[in-house]
């Protein structure tokens, strides 16, 4: 037996050994990591991140920990590959001209995208983010219109309503007045003081809002402002133990002891080929790297982190499995995001399960789904009803259905431009479901994270924040006679009046890219330019020209089907193109910058088409927030008072999911005394 299981080892060995040897190659040995895992399989994206100085494996978010400093620096290139035991060549680069070099030819269809990667996305139907060529092109022609100036209008007025709603749910008129009692929520020993709401964790807000601005502008659905105490606390302990009845008791220890059954079966399934070769791989190497020294406590930790990984998808079922509330659409949604990765990896059937997580997920993904189905039907009719006329509209077989809309119903069918432009330009109903998720998945979490952070900033910085502050009161004086808390008066034309602001947001996306790597595929060998050294020429006059000063270029053939990804933070923390990349300074957005430096929205003709939509919506969010509250860190001192670092190196934990999540930003809001100061 032990021969049998020695043997079966040295063949995977072997095998990765090759796929390693395979994949060196084909980046022509182009300096970089060398992996046994790669952080992009299924096991890379399990497995804990192994310390220096082995660094056997930096973890599936490497990009954002180690950033500029810890691997182009490291290597003293902006370009590094990537080789792993799964075989897969990448290269990884922060290095700009190599970037528009590479655009100019994705237009030309050498460097695509490699779609596969984005299954994930894939299972509510197609859509633009998983095509490539001719039905991306036709999907993005298709959807890019309704980006119109009519959205933005609408959009931009909502943000104001929305703010306004979640200001008077929230009851924080209330809560900041200084009669109004303690209130008994505490933030680590911190109770917010007489004025001030205190938000354990602000992506609970900006979450709904970003919600609500894609739901409203973009959909035209409705989507009430309703108080919860935490959006994202009710999302995560949905399904957990209510109320224990003694049938689920017993099943739940049916569970237990079927658990090592079906879980093995569901990993051979789906990952046998990769799971196995890497797992084993990583483990034997890393307890043999570590020798004499610990072995053993090595080997229990990769297994104990397994282990927790298994008994949170095979939880007891309880009673919530059996009878769950009904969960909103936002819910839904949220969740989805959540589990995005974990359906993909599944086999369909086991959404059946009576198994906390499956249950919660085949709920989520069932609501959303139904949702959208209605959204589309809801569409469909309305602009049925346009192309009949009045004779048809009566004695036709359609009659019941259209009479049984109201006349609300039809209202918001002409504001839906999102659906309504791929209804009446041809797409199928499993593109409009499918692009209809993507418009709500892209357009919510990025802008939700991105604003909570930008709001933490400018509490850290409040030099930063009266300067906002400034120009917010520059356009819209206040006396005490004529403040109006949430401007009435304004249109979209005040948008251009608020740069400072709009650098603030600029700012946060280049600290925390939300999209952390850009994927491309070398569709066939192609010669292209790229920097061997990062090292600047002292001579070169690095502002003025980045390509001044390299130390070398050399052509290289980046051979077909190798993997470039596009690091975000390399290129945002890159020296070479941003002064003192670390700092937060809005100014630098004020002044000449390089924007093919700037990638948070992507690079070329595949770019975010939600660009303009998140500007806008995080400049009216933040305009009306700050004009009505000022932002600050919660004390973290005994003495009441802040440690800036230590909040700061709170609020910027973060976790890589589909984008870059927060773990935490605790924040407090203030009154402001108006008129302005
Ligand atoms: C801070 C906010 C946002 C960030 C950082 C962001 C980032 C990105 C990035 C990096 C891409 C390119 C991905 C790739 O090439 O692989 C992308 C694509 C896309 N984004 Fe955004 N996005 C944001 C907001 C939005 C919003 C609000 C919407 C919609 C309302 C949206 C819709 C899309 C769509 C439809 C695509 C696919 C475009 C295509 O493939 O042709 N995004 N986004």
């Amino acid at each position: 037996m032990l021969e049998w299981i020695l043997g079966a080892t040295l063949v995977l060995l072997l095998l990765s050994l090759w796929r390693f040897r395979r994949a060196v190659s084909m980046v022509s040995n182009f300096p970089g990591l060398r992996l046994f895992v790669s952080p992009m399989s299924p096991p890379g994206l399990l497995l804990p991140a192994l310390p220096f100085p082995l660094f056997t494996y930096p973890g599936f978010s490497f990009p954002w920990e180690l950033k500029h400093a810890g691997l182009f620096a490291k290597f003293k290139c902006d370009t590094v590959s990537l080789c792993a035991g799964d075989g897969r060549a990448m290269l990884f680069t922060a290095d700009v001209p190599f970037i528009q070099r590479m655009s100019a030819f994705t237009s030309r269809e050498v460097f695509p995208k490699p779609v596969d990667e984005y299954k994930v996305l894939s299972y509510l139907g197609s859509n633009l983010v998983i095509c490539e060529g001719e039905s991306w092109r036709r999907q993005r022609r298709i959807g890019a219109p309704a980006f119109s100036k009519g959205m933005f209008e609408r959009l931009w007025l909502d943000m104001r309503d929305i703010v306004r709603e979640m200001v008077e749910q929230e009851r924080w008129q209330e809560r900041t007045e200084p009669t109004h009692p303690p209130s008994t929520l505490t933030y680590n020993g911190y109770t917010p003081q007489p004025g001030e709401v205190l938000v354990p964790h602000v992506v609970d807000l900006t979450l709904r809002m970003a919600l609500a601005a894609i739901a409203r502008a973009g959909f035209g659905m409705d989507f009430e402002w309703e108080a919860e105490e935490s959006f994202t606390k009710v999302c995560q302990e949905f399904g957990n133990p209510q109320r224990p009845h003694w049938w689920l008791t017993i099943l739940g220890w049916v569970y237990n002891f079927t658990d090592p059954l079906v879980a093995p079966v569901y990993h051979l399934f789906d990952q046998l080929s990769r799971a196995i070769p890497s797992a084993l791989i990583a483990t034997v190497a890393y307890v043999w790297t570590t020798w004499p020294l610990l072995p053993v406590r090595i080997s229990w930790a990769v297994a104990a982190y397994w282990v927790a990984e298994f008994l949170t998808m095979f939880a007891r079922p309880t009673e919530a499995d059996w009878n769950p509330r009904k969960i909103k659409v936002h819910e839904a949604l949220h969740l989805v995001a959540k589990d995005s990765t974990l359906r993909i990896a599944i086999p369909p059937w086991m959404m059946t399960l009576p198994i906390r997580r499956m249950r919660r997920m085949k709920l989520a993904f069932g609501t959303l789904e139904a949702e959208l189905k209605r959204l589309t039907d809801e569409r469909k009719m309305y602009h049925l009803r346009q192309s009949l006329d009045h004779e048809q509209l009566v004695k036709g077989p359609l009659r019941v259905k259209v009479a049984m809309m109201d006349e609300g119903d039809l209202e918001k069918g002409q504001v839906g431009n999102l659906v309504s432009s791929s209804i009446q330009k041809g797409l199928t109903d499993d593109e409009i479901i499918g692009n209809t998720y993507i418009y709500f998945l892209a357009g919510h979490e990025t802008t939700a994270h991105s604003l909570a952070w930008t709001l933490a900033l400018l509490a850290a910085y409040p030099e930063y924040q009266e300067e906002a502050i400034r120009e917010i009161y520059s356009v819209w004086p206040s006396t005490a006679e004529t403040f109006e808390p949430f401007y009435e008066n304004t249109t979209m034309d005040d948008y251009a009046k608020f740069p400072y602001i709009l650098a603030c947001y600029a700012e946060t996306l280049r600290l925390f890219p939300p999209v952390q790597m850009i994927p491309k595929v070398a569709a066939q060998d192609t010669c292209i330019s790229v920097e061997t050294s990062n090292e600047v020429n002292s001579n070169a006059e690095k502002e003025t020209d980045p390509l001044v000063g390299r130390n070398g270029q050399t052509e290289f053939v980046i051979k077909k089907d190798t993997i470039v990804m596009i690091d975000a933070p390399g290129v945002h923390y890159n020296p070479r193109y941003w002064e003192n990349p670390e700092k937060f300074d809005p100014g630098r957005f004020m002044r000449a910058y390089n924007k093919d430096a700037f990638i948070p929205f992507g690079v070329g003709h595949r770019a975010c088409l939600g660009r303009k939509f998140s500007e806008v919506e995080s400049v009216a969010m933040l305009i009306h927030l700050l004009r009505n509250y000022s932002v600050h860190l919660v004390p973290n001192r005994p003495d009441g008072t802040v440690d800036v670092d230590v909040a700061r190196q709170k609020f910027s934990k973060a976790s890589v999911r589909i984008t870059l999540t927060p773990a935490e930003v605790p924040l407090i809001f203030r009154r402001r005394s108006h008129p302005s100061p």
